[in-house]
């Protein structure tokens, strides 16, 4: 009997779903707001920088400015005029006018050097263009100075040191350097740093915002505590689940409640979530913000009612002609867990749909829906599997990707986390990253290589 389903392998649905996924549009944002605002965005272009950090030679010690030329090679104390101060924000060009010789840069207007001195210099200040080294203070005979008083001493003794203590301009960044791909995470450092290269902007795209609904009428509201009696209902885990990997993506999550199994209550869902609006009693699982107005959600993704039950809700509404629905695809994918999958538009929103077992969503959500949020992100192809090599042997389901939840050992070795059943969700609680085995092996042996994708927030051996 004919399920109605395509089978198909791994790599074949994530193609169908990333068919559905475009990178968001890109804003030019003010780096001041890019600091205080919402985390998680990415560069939507390269970033070049426009200006060389340091933007002049600049003293790396408080000290004074020196010629080289001035001071014997070997070392021999000399005592020099102070003839000026360079301070950060206020250059000595009066002195570098009087002092430069002819060759000096960009100061070559200068007269020929005539005076054999120093310049007191703080941090960061400019460095005379005729001065090649600082010598820091307490190398010489002023010894400190002190903060705050007027600096009066009208010679010093100084000898060459061994490093010149000066930052030479564009040392760290040149004007046209790339300072990040487009596809990067705008991290402090990168506005930082794009401060400092003269950018007033980055051109980023906005987290995605994803829907995340629950189906099925066994479902009690999620976080309300378990029913003791015998109603056969349990508690909706997976919207949380699903909420809670959406936003470790980088994503921000829109959690609507429960759905039972009726189609037009799914449908009636599927509408307010792809309006952006939460579920009453729920909220917007992203960053910290009012709480929202409607706004363009870029991703439905639901669980349960996919497979072959009488009451599988998705199945039924995907199976029915709807204005809203459209680009249906139900496919019988060739993994374990995870193995019944739907995708579709609804009210041209992409809709993922997932099997309804925990560990079925969980192993979904890293092959399916990650991919899809790093789409909509712009985020650079990442590959994440990581080669590492098995501590445990076990058993594959012949012709089905399976995916395993593993643990890593100190030795940067994985080992497979063993559950009470193939199904049990307790079991992800000491994993740190998912195995997955190819459909033609049969059988992982201890010391075979596997692929393995690290779990978001996660990190590797916190369960060792
Ligand atoms: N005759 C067939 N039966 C099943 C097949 C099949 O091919 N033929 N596939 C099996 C596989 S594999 C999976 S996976 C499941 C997936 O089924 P559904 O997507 O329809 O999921 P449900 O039936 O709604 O739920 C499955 C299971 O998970 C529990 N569940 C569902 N939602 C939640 C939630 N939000 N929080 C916690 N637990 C949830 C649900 O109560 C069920 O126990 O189908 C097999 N059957
Ligand atoms: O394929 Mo189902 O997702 O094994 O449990």
């Amino acid at each position: 009997m004919s399920t109605g389903r395509t089978s198909r392998g791994v790599e074949e649905h994530v193609a169908a779903v990333l068919a559905h996924v475009a990178p968001l549009v890109a804003v030019d944002v003010g780096l001041a707001g890019l600091a205080v605002g919402e985390p998680g965005l990415v560069l939507a272009g390269d970033l070049h920088a426009e200006a060389a950090v340091p933007p002049f030679d600049a003293a790396a010690m408080d000290g004074y400015a020196v010629r080289l030329a001035d001071l014997p090679p070997d070392g021999t104390p000399v005592t020099l005029p102070v003839v000026g101060d360079s301070r950060p924000g206020s250059p000595a060009h009066r002195c570098e006018r009087a002092m430069g010789p002819a060759s000096a840069g960009a100061e070559g207007a200068s007269p020929a050097h005539s005076v054999t001195g120093v310049v007191r210099i703080m941090t960061g200040a400019p460095v005379p263009a005729w001065a090649d080294a600082v010598v820091p203070v307490e190398r010489t005979s002023t010894g400190r100075f002190v903060a705050g008083s007027p600096t009066t001493e009208h010679e010093v003794t100084l000898a060459r040191q061994p490093r010149a203590h000066v930052r030479r301009r564009a040392e760290d960044v040149a004007p046209g350097d790339l300072l990040a791909r487009a596809g990067s995470a705008v991290t402090p450092a990168l506005v930082a740093v794009a401060a400092s290269g003269g950018l007033t902007t980055l051109p980023v795209r906005r987290r995605p915002r994803v829907a995340v609904l629950s189906t099925g009428s066994e479902l009690l509201p999620a976080g309300a505590g378990a029913d003791t009696t015998d109603s056969g209902r349990i508690p909706d885990s997976n919207s949380l689940l699903l909420a809670a990997l959406v936003r470790a993506a980088g994503a921000d999550a829109v959690r609507t409640g429960a759905v039972p199994d009726d189609a037009d209550a799914l449908r009636a869902a599927l509408d307010h979530a792809v309006s952006g609006r939460s579920a009453p009693s729920d909220g917007v699982e992203g960053g910290a913000r009012p709480p929202p107005a409607a706004r363009e959600v870029d991703l439905v993704v639901t669980t349960g009612g996919v497979s072959a039950g009488a009451s599988d809700v998705v199945r039924a509404v995907l199976a029915t002609p709807d204005d809203r629905l459209r680009a249906v695809e139900v496919a019988a994918v060739a993994l374990r867990p995870g193995h019944p999958q739907a995708l579709a538009r609804w009210r041209d929103v992409p809709w993922l749909a997932l099997p309804g077992n925990p560990v079925s969503a969980f192993v979904s959500f890293a092959l399916f829906v990650r991919p899809a949020i790093d789409a909509l992100a712009g985020r650079a192809p990442d590959v994440r599997t990581l080669r590492r090599r098995s501590a445990s042997a076990w058993s594959s389901p012949p012709g089905r990707v399976h995916v395993v939840p593993v643990r890593t050992l100190a030795s940067g070795d994985v080992e497979h986390v063993v559950g009470p059943a193939g199904h049990a969700s307790s079991a992800l609680l000491g994993a740190d990253a998912l195995a997955v085995v190819p459909a033609d092996v049969e059988k992982v042996a201890v010391g075979d290589e596997l692929d393995v994708l690290p779990l978001d927030g996660v990190p590797p051996g916190r369960h060792a």
